[in-house]
């Protein structure tokens, strides 16, 4: 699909998605749509290596909330994941974190509300595309019809809200560099996108942005010997610790967030190996069984990073992988995911500061005092794919690291500061004390 991009890079029409959506998410138009051309340009200069670059200072203090978190309170790992993806992808979008909500009984940000919600309907309706008359079923029989209002709603709201913050901080000349205030002072006029299609880059930027983000012995042992001095892994030290990268892409092998892609469909009639496949057929690249294919991998399921020290893509030797490529869990030709280089640099300094920081293990049962086993098959249903809760143990693996990982978290006060500015007084205030008390 890579190399007949031109034909198989159209999206197959969801009737009740662009209701919901309004046809204004990039994820669900089609190639010639002016407004995925816009959002893709715009997709472009947010996520280039470069600008992934500039945005460090706030991945890394990001990163230093997320460890705390994790040592404050465990058993809410996946919370503290969701709201760490989610933070680093609205202060870079919108300029503006994401504190942690759930402390003193905050309520769930409306973005994951949104993508709830978003499943939920899509899960209940029934097959429209399948067996079209059904979408003249009158009302008391199609709870979609009220359902797919609710989420378009909430999802424009949010959007709509976000794009309104920046135009505000904008007026007041209270501007932080975030990428909004590009898209708002040069994109839209120059990609001439109406307001809607402005506001509605926020589904790119946040929904495909921080729902796929979110997965010890020798990766312990490799970041040791690059810091004997027991220092925390920097952006920097990444490329000296290829265990850990191979942890990572082992992880999207091992369990690829979108098991069968993303669907495309052809916007051309194609031939290909004698057969002849009309124009507007879905195509689904089956990723899973790409990545689990026993001829290629040796024990396809058992996780093991050391594969991709042995062969580039980790596959076993004799194998041709020529023709293969380490994006397979992001997508493919002209729909490969914009966010694939951010994601893999935040991932893998997250991975890395979390083997420094604690020793992960299963959770003892209080009644047999035995480890409660981890299903690693366990998984909830709906995509992005994601493991049902379980409960890890995670202790700070020394004493002077659960210092230093409060004494980080109070370092990142300074970068933080420019994204806090929608906090009022008191609430700075409480922050502000909040931090004092962790280092006292
Ligand atoms: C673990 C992280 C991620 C994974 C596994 C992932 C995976 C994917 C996949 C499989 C697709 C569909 C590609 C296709 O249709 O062939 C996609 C599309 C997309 N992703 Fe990601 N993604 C991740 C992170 C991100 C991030 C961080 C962003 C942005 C901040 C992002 C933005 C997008 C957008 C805008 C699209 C739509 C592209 C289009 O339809 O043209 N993704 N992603």
């Amino acid at each position: 699909m890579d190399k007949r991009s031109v034909e198989t890079s159209g999206r197959p029409h969801q009737y009740l998605i662009e209701l919901m959506t309004g046809g204004n998410v990039i994820l669900d138009l089609d190639t010639t749509s002016e407004t995925w051309r816009a959002h893709r340009r715009a997709m472009r200069t947010l996520l280039a290596p470069k600008a992934v670059k500039d945005f460090q200072p706030i991945m890394v203090a990001e990163s230093s909330q997320l460890l705390l978190d994790m040592m404050q309170s465990p058993k809410d790992y996946a919370k503290h994941v969701g709201r760490y993806n989610y933070s680093l992808v609205l202060s870079i979008g919108y300029g503006k974190r994401c504190l942690p909500f759930w402390k003193d009984g905050g309520e769930e940000p409306a973005l994951f509300r949104g993508l709830k919600a978003f499943s939920k309907t899509v899960n209940e309706a029934p097959p429209l595309d399948d067996l079209p008359f059904l979408k003249y079923m009158p009302k008391p029989w199609a709870a979609w019809k009220e359902a797919y209002k609710h989420v378009k709603a909430l999802q424009s709201g949010l959007y709509f809200g976000l794009m309104e913050e920046v135009e505000r901080r904008l007026a007041s000349g209270d501007t932080n560099g975030c990428f909004f205030e590009d898209v708002l002072t040069k994109y839209q006029a120059e990609y001439q996108m109406s307001r809607e299609v402005t506001a509605y880059l926020s589904a790119a930027i946040l929904e495909a942005g921080s729902e796929s983000t979110t997965a010890t012995g020798q990766t312990l042992q490799e970041i040791d010997n690059l810091l004997p001095d027991g220092r925390a892994p920097t952006m920097e030290d990444i490329n000296a610790l290829p265990y850990v990268r191979a942890f990572v892409r082992e992880a999207f092998r091992f369990r690829p967030p979108s098991p069968t892609g993303i669907p495309h469909c052809l916007t051309e009639t194609l031939q290909y190996r004698g057969y002849v496949i009309p124009k507007g057929t879905t195509l689904t690249i089956n990723v899973w069984g790409i990545l689990h294919d026993p001829e290629a991998f040796d024990e396809p399921d058992e996780f093991r990073p050391e594969r991709f020290l042995l062969s580039e893509h980790g596959t076993k030797p004799g194998v041709d992988d020529g023709d293969w490529r380490s994006s397979i869990p992001f997508g493919s030709g002209k729909r490969l995911c914009p966010g694939m280089n951010f994601a893999l640099t935040s991932l893998t300094h997250a991975v890395a500061l979390l083997a420094w920081a604690f020793n992960f293990a299963p959770a003892i049962d209080p009644v047999t005092k035995q480890p409660i086993p981890v299903d690693v098959n366990a998984y909830e249903p709906g995509l992005p794919s994601a493991p049902k809760p379980f409960s890890p143990s995670v202790t700070p693996r020394t004493p002077e690291k659960a210092h230093l990982i409060k004494q980080r978290y109070a370092d990142a006060t300074l970068a933080f500061a420019k994204y806090e500015t929608f906090l009022n007084d008191e609430e700075r205030k409480a922050l502000a004390e909040e931090r004092q008390a962790l280092l006292d």
